[in-house]
């Protein structure tokens, strides 16, 4: 069935391009409130957003097809990414798409910052021709505090020593070579280089720590005239003191392209000159849309196809190469756990994986995804296992699971082993098609194609028994397609194997349990 993507946000033409030559049906929907969201959302196989859409727990608990949000540009505050990831959807963004134009965004709020260029135009426009009051100040050989020395920070630390610029940094996650690399000056503290700024810029995430970071403590310690920007997000700097300073011109303008509640038509900035205010144009340009429309709509047709999503934030990147040996195994993995689920009775207390040979060095968490799919939804117990969510849902229903890796698979090229409560199975992909093919059981060595049912017998092994079990299915219909039978001489004991085709009821495995002697097991499995 075609996937269906919503798209709540201006998503560049070449991105809806993009996503219909995937083959996804796209719907445009902008401006929707929560609710009409938490409407809609049941619908669609993945969601894009930029920074307007506020992807809620709410929302998240409505989306009951959900498999990936995708944000189309970097900051993901606006998504709840708690609750997708125990939700089991993945969520992404595209975090070098508009880290130059935000970088270039920062180095246009400081410019005009300097050289009164808003308050030059207005004056202009209104007819005048006024230069004595909109001298300004140069950037060449002033300091520059940049706080947060990630990616769009490091670009204007590139750009600011073009304009030569000295540079100091805070960021306690940034490493001393890159700093080097940068030429910032890097503080431990953020006290500390306060005082040494004319002009400070900051490119954090919004988090608990960086909402607030600045407030009338942090001004009064800055230099007079200082000039701030904010290109990151609205919160960071404290508006209402920052009104106060600017009111007060130990702070000599502010350049603010972000607000805490976007949009944002009213603040106590509003009524300073000196403050030069854009609503979010950070992103704004044709190259940083397009490249955002374009990288998300290929993470979300790679996500929907169960493939690399290089970007997400919630579950560890796999590489291509790595998802092309492990790929074809993930049905494989679901299929074996729903047998193991009906070969089982209750819910294992462990399952362990093991991959081997080609397999062996893929990240075994998505095979454990499958596995775990393929063993809950049998039981009707979760529906929606992704390597996002695989852990969390095992520790939810008590299952401890681990996995492991062995170099050779032996005879095949590849394998996988699940063993769920000592309870074992083993396959391989055979050919170019990658069937599958069972190749271990509760500790025998088979080689069967799985069909659709199966009836496995365990036993004694004892000559005639195979006639008995043929002609009772005979009578009820039942037909045998594939069947294997593989003995334990030591342990006197059989396993049997057999694909059917026809309508088994349990007057028909009643009769095979009645009929068949020291019969230890026998299972009916629909996979
Ligand atoms: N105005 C706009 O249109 C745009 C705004 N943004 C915002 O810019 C932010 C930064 O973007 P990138 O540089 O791409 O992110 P990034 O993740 O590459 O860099 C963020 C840096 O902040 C540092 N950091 C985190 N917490 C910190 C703390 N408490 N104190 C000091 N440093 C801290 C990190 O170590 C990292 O180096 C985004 O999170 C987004 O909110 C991004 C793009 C466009
Ligand atoms: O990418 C980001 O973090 C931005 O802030 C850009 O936001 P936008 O996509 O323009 O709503």
């Amino acid at each position: 069935m075609t996937k269906k993507v919503l798209v709540t946000e201006k998503l560049a033409q070449a991105g809806l391009d993009r996503l219909a030559e995937k083959g996804l049906q796209v719907d445009v929907k902008l401006k929707m409130s929560t609710d009409e969201l938490i409407e809609a959302i049941p619908d669609y196989d993945a969601l894009v957003v930029r920074s307007a859409t506020h992807v809620t727990r709410e929302v998240i608990a409505a989306a009951s097809k959900l498999r990936i949000i995708a944000r189309a540009g970097v900051g993901v505050d606006n998504v709840d990414v708690e609750a997708a990831t125990e939700a089991g959807i993945i969520v992404c963004n595209a975090p070098t798409s508009n880290i130059v134009s935000a970088a270039e965004q920062t180095m246009c709020l400081m410019l005009a910052c300097a050289r009164n260029t808003a308050q030059a135009n207005a004056s202009m426009h209104a007819g005048e021709w006024s230069r004595g009051k909109f001298c300004g100040s140069e950037l060449y050989e002033k300091t520059l505090a940049i706080f947060g020395l990630g990616r769009i920070g490091g670009l204007v630390a590139e750009r600011a020593r073009a304009f030569g610029m000295h540079l100091v940094g805070y960021d306690p996650y940034c490493s001393p070579e890159r700093a080097e690399q940068l030429g910032v000056a890097l503080y431990d503290n953020m006290e500390e280089l306060l005082p040494l700024a004319d002009f400070i810029t900051v490119h954090l995430p919004k988090t608990d720590e960086t909402i607030g970071m600045f407030g009338p403590e942090q001004y009064a310690a800055m230099k007079d005239g200082v000039i701030l920007v904010n290109v990151a997000r609205g919160g960071i700097y404290n508006v209402d003191s920052l009104a106060d300073f600017l009111a007060a011109g130990k702070i000599g303008a502010a350049g603010i392209d972000v607000f805490e509640d976007e949009p944002c038509t009213q603040s106590p900035l509003h009524e300073f000159p000196n403050a030069i205010l854009t609503p979010h144009l950070g992103a704004y340009t044709y190259e940083a849309q397009r490249r955002a429309g374009v990288q998300i709509a290929d993470y979300i047709a790679a996500g929907l196809e169960g493939s690399v999503v290089p970007t997400a934030l919630n579950m560890a990147p796999v590489p291509p190469e790595v998802m092309d040996a492990v790929g074809p195994y993930v049905p494989a993995c679901q299929m074996m756990g729903s047998m193991l689920a009906q070969l089982g009775g209750e819910v294992p207390k462990r399952l362990s994986l093991t991959a081997s040979g080609k397999a062996a060095p893929a990240d075994a968490t998505i095979l454990m995804a499958g596995t775990l799919q393929g063993l809950l939804s049998y039981k009707n117990l979760a529906t929606v296992v992704t390597p996002v969510n695989a852990e969390a849902v095992a520790r939810r229903h008590g299952i401890r699971v681990d996995t492991g890796a062995h170099a050779s698979a032996g005879a095949y090229s590849s394998s996988v082993t699940v063993v769920a409560d000592g309870r074992e199975i083993g396959c391989t992909l055979s050919g170019e098609d990658q069937h599958v093919r069972l190749i271990s059981l509760l500790g025998y060595k088979v080689d069967i194609a799985p069909g659709p049912q199966a009836l496995i017998f365990q036993y004694e092994d004892r000559p005639g028994r195979v006639g008995t079990i043929g002609s009772i299915l005979g009578d009820a219909g039942i037909n045998i397609t594939t069947m294997q039978i593989v003995n334990d001489p030591e342990a006197g004991q059989a396993i049997v194997y057999m694909n059917i085709e026809g309508e088994l009821d349990d007057s028909v495995l009643a009769k095979l349990r009645e009929n068949l002697e020291d019969l230890k097991n026998l299972w009916y499995v629909k996979l």
